[in-house]
């Protein structure tokens, strides 16, 4: 993967505002992924996550606040041009893989998409590899067990050999051993210097990877660091979980590998 400049955030969001009509989705929201960094975002259900993802990922143009990567002002970019010329990619919440397209297909469209100039067989190849799928690379993405779906979805991803990852709960629909595979590959993706934010709602995933979260609720930040720190915050607690609610038992920890 390429160097990255430690100098400068991977990734820096700054007073995003995000207005839908008489909505606001997304309230004076900054944050801030570090190169080397796996951050989580993380907030109940219709907090604002997947908005934020699509404002840094350029499907969404932001009412008000930037966007910069690597120290480059990316607010007014596609996202094809952020993936070409910042490497900044995402996964989405929702599978879209071509179902009549087999692994090794699905993986090249994304990977020549993102390298119209470099070698993108050797992108997909390597990609197919790293996400453990080289036993179904001919095999039809729709006829794959659901969790080696989500696999593919995250090589195409990679295939675009990102410096910055945004995953859109990656997690959905995993079992817990899945879930212990993803910690280990996002460690390693982490560990080569991609720089990944990660929204989440299975706290064992996020507390297994995550150096630090943003946790937001109605669009605003309401917390900002550690998870054990999150996990124990009033303010999380009430407005994460609701009134009278426990977050869940981080001792499902992936990284103890239980259940
Ligand atoms: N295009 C849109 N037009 C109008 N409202 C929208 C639009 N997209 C999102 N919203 C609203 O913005 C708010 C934030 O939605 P968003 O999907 O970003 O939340 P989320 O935290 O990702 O939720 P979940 O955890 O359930 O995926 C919600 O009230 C949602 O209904």
């Amino acid at each position: 993967m390429s160097a990255t400049n430690t100098d400068v955030p991977a990734l820096e969001a700054r007073g995003l505002l995000q207005r839908f009509g008489g909505l606001t989705a997304v309230d004076d929201l900054s944050l801030v992924v570090q190169p080397g960094a796996i951050t989580g975002l993380i907030g109940p259900n219709g907090a604002g996550k997947t908005t934020v993802l699509n404002i840094l990922g350029g499907l969404q143009r932001p009412t008000a606040g930037t966007v910069h990567v690597d120290g480059r002002n990316v607010t007014g970019w596609s996202p094809d041009r952020r993936a070409r010329s910042a490497r900044l990619v995402r996964t989405f919440q929702t599978m879209r893989l071509f179902p009549t397209m087999t692994v090794m297909e699905n993986v090249l469209t994304a990977a020549s998409a993102a390298n119209p100039r470099g070698d993108a067989m050797a992108a997909t190849r390597e990609a197919v590899h790293r996400l453990g799928l080289d036993d179904v690379r001919e095999t039809l993405a729709s006829t794959l067990p659901y969790g080696r779906q989500r696999r593919v979805e995250i090589a195409r991803a990679i295939s675009a050999q990102p410096k910055v990852l945004l995953l859109d709960e990656p997690a959905a629909g995993l079992s817990p051993r899945e879930r212990q595979e993803l910690a280990e590959l996002l460690g390693e993706l982490n560990r080569d210097g991609v720089a990944i934010l990660l929204v989440e709602h299975h706290m064992d995933l996020v507390h297994a990877v995550c150096s630090e979260v943003t946790v937001i609720d109605f669009g605003r930040p309401i917390f900002h660091g550690t998870v054990a720190d999150a996990m124990a915050d009033e303010a999380v607690l009430r407005s994460y979980l609701g009134p009278g609610q426990e977050l869940p038992d981080p001792s499902l920890s992936v990284t103890e590998g239980a259940v």
